[in-house]
């Protein structure tokens, strides 16, 4: 069984309008509420392509319920631990020229619900897959992903993290099966500035080295780049294509490789194909309106590979 775990979920207000004038009475000339939060786009794009998931995590408030009726209706499995006070955070998505987003702090996480989550993620078996993904509220040590793959390393889970600095390097010793920065949180993890694919591989490789087992890494528009544990380095253009939504494309890329890779289970040519099913899943989402479907990806994949 695959797994999420969203600390921090959201409903994304996604807000189309020409241009955003600070300081003056803007208008929108289109605007939509999606489930969001990076573990919760994996969940939904795992089940677009057709692997049944759980999302796990944390929900408060009228928003959180309102997030769980959209997930059902999705058909999206989800037992969130609700929190007493607080709410699930709303994130604005503003579409103009170019794309902001704004996003809450997410409501304060209890020690009591933290335990409940650690019980939760007790019953998994060795063989399930876990993601880990997205900031988690402020009220929260930056050892919060680490800590719970410290609680499970006997149990032979595969340990997925897309999370930035610090809440992401803590996990390396754990020896995640993936991680996936993109080129600009490779780079502040280092200080540096990645100006291409070989700046990327060589920072991935320290990566590789600190413990993760595959690191694939996000270049928006640049495509990407996957340095996997049997030595091999796949290098992508991204696919072309209209840009309409580019929020949870890196989900989408995750969702993707996870469903790559699982389709192969695990054989000889895995890692290629969960790089290019990450490649043209995160690509399909950007070209899309909202998170891509088994249709969109399939018809990518077989344009930009050439087969299915
Ligand atoms: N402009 C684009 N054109 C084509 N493909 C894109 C574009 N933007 C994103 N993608 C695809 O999605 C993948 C992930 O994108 P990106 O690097 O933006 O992830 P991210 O920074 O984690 O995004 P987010 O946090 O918004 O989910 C890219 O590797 C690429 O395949
Ligand atoms: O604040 P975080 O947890 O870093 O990111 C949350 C978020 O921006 O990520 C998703 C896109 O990746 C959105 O659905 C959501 O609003």
């Amino acid at each position: 069984m695959i797994y999420t775990v969203s600390f921090n979920p959201s409903l994304d207000y996604v807000q189309d309008l020409d241009c955003v004038n600070l300081g003056y009475v803007n208008r929108t000339s289109g605007e939509k509420i999606l489930p969001g939060g990076k573990g919760i786009n994996v969940s939904m794009v795992l089940k677009n392509l057709g692997f049944e998931n759980q999302a796990l995590g944390f929900t408060a408030g009228f928003t959180g319920e309102v997030l769980k009726s959209m997930l059902k209706a999705k058909g999206v499995e989800s037992d969130f631990i609700e929190l007493d006070a607080g709410m699930t955070r709303i994130n604005v998505k503003i579409r103009a020229k170019e794309e902001t987003e704004i996003n809450g702090q997410g409501p304060k996480i209890s020690a009591d619900a933290l335990e409940q989550l650690y019980q939760k993620l007790e019953t998994l078996q060795g063989g399930d897959i876990l993601v880990l993904a997205g900031s988690i509220p402020e009220s929260m040590p930056q050892s919060a992903y680490m800590d719970i793959m410290k609680r499970l390393q006997d149990k032979k889970l595969k340990i997925v993290v897309d999370a930035t600095r610090d809440l992401l390097v803590n996990v390396l010793p754990y020896k995640p099966f993936m991680i996936k920065p993109n080129n600009f949180e490779l780079g502040e993890i280092f200080g540096v500035e990645i100006k291409d694919k070989d700046d990327v591989c060589k920072y991935a490789k320290k990566l590789q080295e600190q413990g993760a087992r595959n690191v694939l890494v996000s270049m928006a528009g640049d495509g990407a780049v996957l340095l996997a544990e049997d030595g091999s380095e796949y290098r992508a253009e991204a696919p072309k294509g209209t840009v309409k939504n580019s929020v949870g494309a890196g989900d989408s890329m995750v969702a993707g490789f996870i469903a790559g890779y699982l389709i192969t289970d695990g054989g000889a040519d895995a890692y290629r194909n969960a790089f290019e099913m990450g490649v043209c899943t995160g690509s399909a989402s950007a070209f899309s309106e909202e998170l891509a479907t088994k249709e969109e990806v399939e018809g990518l994949y077989v344009k930009t590979f050439g087969k299915k």
